[in-house]
């Protein structure tokens, strides 16, 4: 006679210990599995096996499995800049690495459509994203953050001059994306504060967004108003970073302000907004960007400054503020 023991203990170990639940109906065995923390393709193997598993016990005829997951909180932060070349990117590849050693699950967008530069930063440039029932399922990038970038949907090297709703579209395809139980996305915007930009942050309203600026004075008109888009769109600016602060000659040692000093802080006080800290300009981290590994990834000298923004946004996220 067919009971729950019997058809639990057929099913390979690491399927049995996801069942929530498992009938012996007339027609049919039902199976209720957890499937919390999978990717798509995750969920879609552990059905499989179950099916074929369940199917293989003498007496039954049909197994039928629903895999259910938890929902998950998810919150978006949008990292954007009112001027290219300012490190958003790099900013926000750090960011990543340095919450994921924190211990949160965190994924990342590149948002940046038109400049792409995610996939090389966090060494994920071979991989290419898979689509299971139409949804893209993100692919893993240093520490096995999941992220999805259009560098990952084009041919390396190609530019894309699309126009708005286009770019908007494309990049619903990877906000929407499977991102299994990453409950922090970063969203690293294009630079600017046109109307794709407005767009994108009113149609994929982030919880919170983080300015980065260097501190010369053509930028930080740019980063004010950057602040300005994301008020229009309702989204509350977690704080401003400086980046590129003091450069620290690797022969001499005396350092240098080549884009000035401190006026980030000065705008963030007059816009009575955060100010979340300052990241040098090193060689170290220019080299470590190009190569795949970014800085805040181990415990050196150049990650350091990341990784103390990153626990700001970390209290951020617990608490609703910086600290
Ligand atoms: N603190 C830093 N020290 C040294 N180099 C840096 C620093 N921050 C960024 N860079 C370098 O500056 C260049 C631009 O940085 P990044 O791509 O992050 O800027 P961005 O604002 O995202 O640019 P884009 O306009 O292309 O989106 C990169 O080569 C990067 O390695």
């Amino acid at each position: 006679m067919l009971n729950e023991t019997i058809l639990k203990s057929a099913l390979p170990e690491a399927i049995a210990a996801r069942v929530s639940s498992l009938l012996v109906k007339p027609d049919a065995v039902t199976a209720v599995l957890d499937g919390t923390g999978l990717d798509g393709k995750g969920r879609a193997d552990l059905e499989a096996g179950a099916k074929q598993a369940l199917e293989a016990v003498e007496g039954v005829s049909e197994a039928r499995i629903a895999v259910m997951a938890e929902r998950v909180d998810r919150r978006f932060i949008a990292i954007g800049s009112g001027k290219g070349g300012v490190g958003k990117s790099t900013l926000t590849a750090n960011l990543a690495v340095a919450l994921k050693r924190m211990g949160h699950n965190v994924g990342v967008v590149d948002a940046d459509i038109y400049g792409p530069s995610q996939p090389t930063l966090l060494a994920s440039e071979k991989e290419k994203p898979e689509a299971v029932e139409q949804t893209l399922q993100p692919v893993r990038g240093v520490m096995g953050i999941p992220m999805l970038s259009m560098g990952h949907l084009i041919a390396p090297g190609k530019a894309i001059a699309w126009r708005g709703p286009m770019a908007a579209g494309a990049l619903t395809q990877l906000v929407e994306a499977d991102w299994g139980d990453a409950d922090i996305i970063l969203m690293d915007l294009p630079p600017g504060t046109g109307d794709v930009q407005l767009t994108m942050v009113q149609k994929h309203k982030p919880q919170g967004a983080i300015i980065v600026s260097t501190p010369q004075d053509l930028a930080l008109i740019d980063a004010a108003r950057a602040g300005q888009l994301f008020e229009t769109a309702g989204v509350p600016v977690i704080g401003l970073v400086e980046n590129m602060a003091g450069y620290a000659c690797p022969h001499c040692g005396e350092v240098s302000d080549p884009f000035g000093q401190g006026g980030v802080e000065k705008i963030a006080e007059r816009l009575e907004l955060p100010f979340l800290g300052r990241i040098p300009l090193t060689m170290a981290i220019r080299e470590a960007s190009d190569k795949g590994t970014p800085p805040a990834a181990d415990d050196g000298d150049a990650g350091a400054a990341f990784t103390a923004i990153a626990a700001q946004l970390s209290d951020w996220l617990r608490q609703g503020q910086a600290a």
